[in-house]
């Protein structure tokens, strides 16, 4: 059973949030909502290691975790097991607002989703992190993936926010070392190995939502 959602306090490693990435396909390619939400949870504590800046971040982020756990958790979470049989339970129940909000403002789809789109920033960010110079700006890095991803769903106070926020991150060494890897060179090695981990884990959700016309539930 997954518990709650407690990942204050925790030191991030990144080798820990590569381990669950690769835990999360199955031979047949499913994606494992357990280890889809124990990645972000790992995540989660690299930015609560950033400081309360970014808290509002973490907070969403951490709702969106516990309304994934509470569905894998209740008495249907035997539907839960990976994201294609909660996108087929869900639909084949009528579970899933599609068109606007209304009964099933918290469904496993749309739930997902948000943090599916997130999980594109983060290839975006880690792939320029990973080709990144010496000179080059975290914050700047982090704001053009944004803009280039999650930017596009969201409201124009939140990418303010967001926008001031990327304003307060380390620079690239300090960053690094949050990372828990070692020199740069490794953690540019290990950026190298988790991104295609990743990447393949946002294709399989993208083309399984796509399929299912899921990707703009409100
Ligand atoms: C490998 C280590 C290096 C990278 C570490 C990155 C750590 C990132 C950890 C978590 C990322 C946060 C994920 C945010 C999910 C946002 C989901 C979302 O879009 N929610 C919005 C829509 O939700 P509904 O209203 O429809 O329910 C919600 O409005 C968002 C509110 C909060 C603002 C979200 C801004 C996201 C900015 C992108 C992440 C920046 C992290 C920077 C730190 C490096």
């Amino acid at each position: 059973m997954a518990d709650s959602v407690a990942v204050e306090d925790q030191k991030f490693c990144l080798k820990e949030v590569l381990n669950t990435f690769k835990l999360c396909l199955s031979e047949n390619k499913e994606v494992y909502l357990e280890h889809y939400v124990a990645g972000w949870r790992g995540l989660i504590k690299f930015l609560n290691s950033l400081g309360s800046v970014f808290g509002f971040i973490s907070k969403d982020a951490v709702n969106k975790i516990q309304i994934l756990v509470n569905h894998m958790n209740d008495e249907n979470g035997s539907q839960y097991v990976t994201v294609q049989s909660m996108v087929k339970y869900e639909l084949e129940n009528e579970l899933v607002d599609l068109t606007k909000r209304g009964s099933h403002p918290e469904s496993g789809c749309r739930t997902l989703l948000r943090l599916h789109r997130a999980l594109r920033w983060l290839e975006l960010f880690l792939e320029r992190l990973r080709t990144s110079k010496e000179d080059s700006k975290t914050s700047v890095m982090c704001a053009e993936a944004y803009n280039e991803s999650l930017s596009q769903h969201h409201p124009w106070v939140v990418r303010k926010a967001a926008g001031m926020a990327f304003c307060m991150l380390p620079g690239r060494l300090s960053f690094f070392e949050v990372m828990n890897v070692g020199q740069p060179e490794q953690v540019v090695a290990m950026l190298g190995e988790a991104l295609p981990l990743i990447s393949e884990v946002y294709q399989i959700t993208e083309d399984l939502y796509a399929q299912h016309n899921l990707l703009e539930l409100p």
